[in-house]
């Protein structure tokens, strides 16, 4: 019996997430037994400061890779989403091992649909992408930041204190609250963030163990669709620090990359496909596209 020791977040999702990479890898390797460590990140030990993503890169991961840095976990599970681009030292996502729905769900308190929701209604989100969107659909909404994990979240709405809040429907989901959703959004009406639903796996690039086992749930596909959206958002983030937002579809061998990038109120969006294993050519190409036609370069 061979021990791996896996770092993760405490909230419920982190742990519903990191017990599902745990089972694939123990599947995968016959005689492994997988240690769930729990690590605090800023985002946990934080709740009340109004969060907008990107603002505070690695609030919910740089914990967590630290310990991994130490030595103190062989490896660590994130929300591909929360994961900085920038890359530490010394460290590799050795596995994206597998995507959740990506798309955006709308938590309502009447359970009614973003459209039949009352003028001005009160929708939390604190997140930038997704505020230029519902601005866009819905102008009057009184759009208010809102903290705390989705559990969290969602008794705000039913206590009243929000019309309405969007999350992820991969972590609705993960904690079998999918009848939660009120609505869930398409891609035309609400892009995703890059990443969204798929988890990332870190351990250290010296580390030949934890990267063989690692390599045994790696999903190369979902690899590639997520490696088109971070080259996107790699690239957007050296131009702008204007909220953006990026989903890859797979076809077959081709990748069609959708993205968008909201400046001055007002949302530039493109769409580009290429063969999938172009995936990193075709997110820094559809990023210049974007940023000229944006006039942010
Ligand atoms: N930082 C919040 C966060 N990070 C990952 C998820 C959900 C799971 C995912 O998107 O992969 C969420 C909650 C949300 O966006 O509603």
């Amino acid at each position: 019996m061979t021990l791996l020791r896996l770092g993760t977040r405490g909230s419920q999702l982190a742990l519903a997430q990191a017990r599902l990479v745990a089972d694939r890898l123990e599947a995968a390797a016959p005689g492994l037994a997988v240690e769930l460590v729990t690590i605090a990140t800023a985002g946990d030990r934080d709740q009340a400061t109004p969060l907008a993503a990107g603002e505070r890169p690695g609030w919910f991961t740089t914990a967590i890779q630290e310990a991994l840095q130490r030595g103190e976990v062989d490896i660590a599970v994130h929300s591909l989403k929360d994961l900085p681009t920038r890359r530490p030292q010394g460290l590799v996502i050795a596995a994206v091992p597998l995507r959740e729905d990506p798309r955006d769900a709308l938590v309502s308190r009447t359970g009614a649909p973003l459209r039949s929701l009352p003028p001005g209604a009160v929708v939390g989100t604190g997140s930038p992408r997704r505020e230029a969107q519902l601005r866009e659909l819905r102008p009057d909404l009184d759009i208010r930041p809102i903290r705390g994990n989705v559990e969290t979240r969602i008794r705000k709405v039913r206590e009243g204190e929000y019309d309405a809040a969007v999350v992820a429907l991969a972590g609705l989901r993960r904690l079998g609250l999918e009848a939660e959703a009120a609505e869930i959004f398409g891609f035309e009406e609400l892009l995703p963030a890059p990443g969204q639903g798929a988890l990332a796996v870190e351990c250290r690039a010296d580390d030949a163990r934890a990267r063989g086992l690692l390599a045994r749930i790696d999903d190369p596909a979902v690899r590639l669709a997520v490696t088109a959206e971070r080259s996107f958002l790699a690239a957007i983030e050296g131009g702008c620090s204007f909220p953006a937002a990026a989903y890859a579809e797979h076809f077959g061998t081709t990748l069609k990359l959708h993205a968008l990038v909201a400046s001055g109120g007002r949302i530039v969006r493109s769409k580009m496909g290429g063969p999938a294993e172009t995936a990193a050519g075709l997110g820094r190409q559809l990023a210049e596209e974007l940023l000229q036609r944006a006039g942010l370069r």
